[in-house]
């Protein structure tokens, strides 16, 4: 059987930078085989609900999470195995009827503000990243984002973030920098960091005998 892949979990809260620090990563193996997997993608499906009521939902919130059918799709790509990975639509607050057909490769590359809040995803990691933004960086980043992809106003930003964001964030993300091997200040600009990780990835892929 094959060996099996580098798992790397890149948890934060929202705004810190994860996704930047992921495409970074991405980019330095691109003649090796690496993929990334996104835990928003893994929202539950709420199709079945109202678009009013999918408004309402708590999306900071553990729960919010189907991460039996993320943990699923893990094992099944360290497995050697593809997957369908659902895709998300933060517009619309649901899954999109697409899915994404994915093939395993040596690297994955798990992000999500709690991929390192579930032991049974932890476990599978062999590394585990924080990137550590403070909050006002977070919300400026979050509401410019927002706003242009992901069809929000600045109320609804402020609003979210003030009742739901924010407290979730204090409650079910920061605590899980504890977790984290590695804790990136700052995100994607943190370039040092960014090519530690890829020297360690790197190693450990010499070491399984995979590259
Ligand atoms: N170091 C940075 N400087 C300026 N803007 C950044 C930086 N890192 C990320 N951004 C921008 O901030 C927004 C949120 O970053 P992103 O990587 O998507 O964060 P996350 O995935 O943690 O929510 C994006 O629009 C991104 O382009
Ligand atoms: O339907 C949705 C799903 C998620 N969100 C918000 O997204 C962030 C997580 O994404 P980041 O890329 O890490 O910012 C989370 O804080 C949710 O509040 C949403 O608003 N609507």
């Amino acid at each position: 059987m094959a060996d099996k892949p580098v798992v790397i979990g890149v948890a934060g809260g929202t705004g810190s930078g994860k996704t930047t620090v992921t495409r970074s990563i991405y980019q330095h193996f691109v003649d090796k085989t690496i993929l990334m997997i996104e835990q928003d993608y893994y929202y539950k499906d709420q199709s079945h609900l109202p678009l009013k009521e999918r408004l309402n939902t708590n999306y900071d919130h553990p729960l919010a999470f189907d991460n039996d059918l993320l943990l699923e799709h893990l094992n099944d790509l360290i497995d050697r195995k593809p997957v369908k990975k659902p895709v998300y639509d933060y517009k619309l607050h649901t899954r999109s009827d697409e899915v994404v057909h994915v093939e395993p490769k040596d690297v994955i590359i798990l992000e999500g503000i709690l991929v390192l809040e579930d032991q049974r995803l932890r476990d599978m990691m062999d590394i585990k990243v924080f990137v550590d933004t403070d909050a006002d960086i977070r919300i400026i980043r979050r509401m410019m984002r927002d706003i242009k992809e992901r069809g929000r106003s600045i109320e609804s930003v402020i609003e979210q973030y003030e009742n739901v964001v924010r407290p979730m964030h204090l409650q079910f993300v920061e605590p899980t920098k504890r977790y984290a091997d590695i804790i990136i200040p700052e995100g994607g600009q943190n370039l040092v960091a960014i090519d530690l990780m890829t020297t360690k990835v790197r190693s450990i892929l010499e070491e399984r005998s995979i590259m």
